[in-house]
């Protein structure tokens, strides 16, 4: 009797907090692949996903598995800035959704942040804030790391060291594509330095599943190696100034993002000349591309693409356009590269006439000096 007295007033007390994992890692390291597939698992039927972009169109809210109405993409920008109060508005949008049955009723969130999002702010601002602590609670960081490029990444991204260090569940992409074993070890123990209590999933052998990524507990910056306290410490001095200044030393200001778009469809083979010159003379400095793009032998399936400084992934093809966007449109995202290097390279091949800019057979006749094709660091 007690006990279904109790029951009622069990009921009227406060919700449980609503957990909430952050999924962050460095551009292209495999974050909506793994959210596509964590989607997929019945256990996390219930998931409301934010995703934050950093360019001028976003793209991967195309591509994650059943857009639901709990899907929201973020306003472009830098999750760790522009969007911190949009990522406090976002979350109590999706409370107010849910209390009046506009939105299902989910018991978890998923935060994707951007490849160069810093993560202090965001754990911050989820730990801190006083109204959100009430309904809810960080899980845990999950931090995708590619494993082929991750040497590189880690010595010139510190954002990219922030993320691994944060982590409480690190996912290893890519090693399928690995072929020297002492390289993975070499980076496995990077990260175990890094991040020492974080287990290391490899994604390619199967381990980063819903059950072994969430439910990581209370974030616990103590758990951390030492510089994350101070991070979140650095946070909660920023934090009372009235207005967030925007600090230029946390953001590599050498760092643009850029679409490149058109209605016309492109030809394979323009395609395949275009990719090959942009990854062969500019490759280190194209931190990121992904796109969809029309083909002109087939316009009605897009291909998808993506590419990793000199890695490019194999083109996927799509049975039909996602939305009603049909342009081709090829969102980069470079470090000390000029956009209008590359975009009069894209005018060129596409064959609209520019002043001063070589046409594409100027470009492609001579692979080994490509006329007017400058240097990436003299155009810094
Ligand atoms: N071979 C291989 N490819 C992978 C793996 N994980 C991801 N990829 C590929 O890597 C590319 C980038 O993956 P995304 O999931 O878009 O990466 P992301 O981190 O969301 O990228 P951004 O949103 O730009 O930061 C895609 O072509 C994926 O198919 C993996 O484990 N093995």
């Amino acid at each position: 009797m007690a006990a279904a007295a109790d029951a009622p007033a069990a009921r009227r007390g406060p919700p449980d907090p609503i957990p909430v994992t952050v999924l962050t890692g460095f551009l292209g390291a495999g974050k909506t692949t793994l959210l596509n597939r964590l989607l997929g698992d019945p256990a996390l039927a219930d998931t409301a996903v934010l995703i934050n972009e950093f360019g001028e169109i976003g793209l991967d809210h195309l591509f994650v598995r059943e857009v639901t109405e709990g899907v929201v993409l973020l306003a472009s920008g830098c999750l760790c800035c522009t969007v911190r109060g949009d990522l406090v508005t976002a979350l109590e949008d999706l409370l107010r959704g849910r209390d009046n049955n506009r939105l299902p009723p989910f018991n978890r969130v998923i935060v994707e942040t951007t490849g160069l999002a810093d993560p202090a702010p965001i754990l911050f601002t989820l730990m801190s804030h006083p109204y959100l602590v009430l309904r809810y609670r960080l899980d845990g960081v999950v931090t995708v790391i590619d494993a082929v490029n991750a040497q590189a990444t880690l010595d010139a991204h510190p954002e990219a060291v922030k993320q691994a260090a944060v982590a409480d569940r690190i996912v290893l992409t890519k090693t399928d594509l690995l072929t020297d074993a002492a390289a993975r070890d070499a980076v496995t123990a990077r990260l175990k330095r890094l991040a020492p209590a974080a287990p290391i999933l490899d994604a390619a052998a199967g381990e980063a599943d819903a059950p072994a990524l969430l439910r990581a507990g209370l974030y616990d910056p103590a758990r951390k190696i030492p510089d994350v306290a101070r991070w979140l410490a650095e946070e909660a001095v920023a934090a009372p100034q009235a207005a967030h200044a925007h600090d230029p030393n946390r953001h590599d200001d050498r760092i643009q993002a850029f679409t490149l778009a058109t209605e016309a469809a492109i030809s394979a083979s323009t395609l395949d000349m275009f990719l090959e010159l942009l990854r062969a003379t500019y490759g280190a400095n194209l931190l990121r591309m992904k796109g969809i793009v029309k083909l002109a032998e087939d316009p009605e399936r897009p291909i998808v693409l993506h590419g990793v400084q000199h890695l490019m992934h194999p083109p996927v093809r799509l049975d039909g356009w996602p939305d009603d966007d049909h342009r081709s449109r090829l969102v980069m995202i470079v470090r000390d590269l000029d956009p209008a290097v590359v975009r009069r390279l894209f005018s060129a091949f596409l064959g609209i006439p520019q002043i001063d800019t070589p046409d594409r057979a100027a470009l492609t006749d001579n692979p080994l000096a490509p006329a007017g094709l400058p240097p990436a660091k003299e155009r810094t």
